[in-house]
């Protein structure tokens, strides 16, 4: 069914939350080489997809599949598809909150091997960096943030949870070299990103765009997906 060029595979994925169905019979795939766009609705279940990808506990597979470079995860822990090279913008544990942005770059750079003061100057949060991580930032500084700490990864696909929303003009243009230098590190050339706005789309040009609505993936396509989403809406793709 899927081609061995893949890196990704979501089969037939049911999550729930709680007692909660959140995500119904989802399927995605992403090869080498894939730029997706990843666009739905409030609420259709984008940011559970790539969590449950990654392995937040909270997020209960209930039934389905996730292969990542041929492996499946789909019962591997959290820390476990990190290392195989997944990443997703860092989750901070409640116990962290109050730790200051460089402590936690520097700990994700021990482990990747790379370099705090390279990726701040990259995503212009040299000045923040004394600060408390999850403290009072604005929302266009905690995108910088968590687009460094998923920098700091290095990941080998890197899940982009809305990179775009509530960042100004100017500091766009930050994020996206950021997203570039994530496809760069990535050795399949592979990115997902959730996004609301075609903002990022006038500097980043998807290869493939899928459409999530009511917690499933109900179409993929190429990048004239998001002309016709931006001209219609959702409505006719439920
Ligand atoms: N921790 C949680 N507990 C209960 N329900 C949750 C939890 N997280 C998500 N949900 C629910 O799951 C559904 C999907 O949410 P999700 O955040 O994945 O949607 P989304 O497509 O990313 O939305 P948006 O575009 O608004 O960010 C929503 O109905 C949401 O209320």
């Amino acid at each position: 069914m899927y081609s061995s060029d893949d890196v990704l595979v979501v089969d037939r994925l049911k999550i729930g939350i709680g007692d909660k169905i959140v995500i119904e019979d989802a399927n995605l795939s992403v090869s080498r080489g894939d730029i997706v766009f990843l666009l739905g609705p409030n609420g259709a279940g984008k940011s559970t997809l790539l969590r449950a990808i990654i392995g937040l506990p909270i997020y209960r597979i209930l039934s389905g599949d996730i292969y990542f470079n041929g492996e499946r995860i789909t019962d591997k822990s959290m820390e476990y598809r990190v290392s195989r090279g997944l990443g997703l913008t860092y989750q901070i544990p409640p116990k962290l909150l109050g730790v200051r942005v460089v402590d936690i770059l520097s700990n994700l750079c021990k482990r990747s091997g790379c370099n705090v003061s390279e990726i701040s100057n990259e995503l212009g949060i040299m000045h923040l960096l004394n600060r408390e991580f999850g403290k009072g930032f604005s929302g266009g500084e905690l995108k910088r943030i968590e687009m460094a700490t998923l920098l700091a990864q290095k990941p080998r696909l890197a899940l982009v949870d809305e990179p775009d929303s509530g960042v100004d003009i100017d500091s766009i243009e930050i994020i996206v070299k950021a997203i570039e230098h994530l496809i760069e590190v990535s050795p399949y050339r592979s990115i997902v990103i959730v996004t609301h706005t075609a903002l990022i789309s006038k500097y980043i040009r998807p290869t493939k765009v899928c459409i999530m609505i009511s917690g499933s993936v109900r179409r993929c396509g190429d990048e004239d997906l998001l002309d016709e989403v931006f001209s219609h809406g959702f409505k006719n793709m439920a």
